[in-house]
């Protein structure tokens, strides 16, 4: 089966027609301030209804309180919650019961016992995504980092997962091949 595909940081009408065209699985938009490709919950909702259920919508949150994700969903149509912060399984299955929403739970990997982490989100998560360590005081994905995709070789388990991290047009077909990931984020 073909990977899925994630299209992440949508922030504009032109980026958003382009991912559609692309016959992608996911677009992302990130309700993370910090970020430069941050957008307000009133853009959010101007680019889910120009999507209009043509492609799944998946909002990004960091560190997120139940406000902040409350907001975003009264103002935008998203199919999924991606939460890339320090969140923990416990909050994890907080937010996926509070919001009915499928939830994604980015990991920062830079060694072997980085991908063990994922186990403790199995019943909080609906999927982890396996995304480089960025730097102390970085933003903690979006920094086109990548880590070893070899950590991932042979990697099994019943919990679905994706990668993410530099992920680009030159490197991604490697990334899929190496690594057998289901889905990519890019
Ligand atoms: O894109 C961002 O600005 C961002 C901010 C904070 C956390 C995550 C962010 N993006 C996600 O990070 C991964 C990896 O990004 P990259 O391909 O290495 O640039 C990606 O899946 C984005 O969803």
């Amino acid at each position: 089966m073909p990977a899925r595909i994630k299209i992440c940081g949508i922030s504009t009408p032109e980026a958003l027609d382009a991912t559609i065209a692309a016959r992608v699985d996911y677009a992302g938009l990130v309700f993370y301030p910090a970020s430069p490709r941050a957008v307000t919950p009133n853009v959010a909702g101007a680019l889910t209804a120009r999507a209009s259920g043509r492609i799944a919508m998946v909002g990004l949150f960091v560190d997120a309180d139940d406000a902040t994700i409350a907001e975003a969903l009264a103002a935008a149509r998203l199919d999924v919650l991606q939460l890339h912060g320090s969140e923990t399984p416990e909050r994890v299955a907080q937010f996926r019961a509070r919001f009915g929403k499928p939830v994604w739970k980015a990991l920062p990997i830079a060694s072997a016992s980085d991908l063990a982490r994922a186990a403790a989100y199995a019943g909080a998560a609906d999927l982890i995504l396996f995304d480089a360590k960025t730097p102390k005081g970085a933003l903690p994905g979006g920094m086109g980092l990548a880590f070893d995709w070899s950590l991932l070789a042979g990697y099994r388990s019943a919990l679905p997962w994706g990668l993410a991290g530099g992920l680009n047009l030159a490197n991604v077909a490697e990334a899929i091949q190496q690594t057998g990931a289901p889905l990519v984020g890019v």
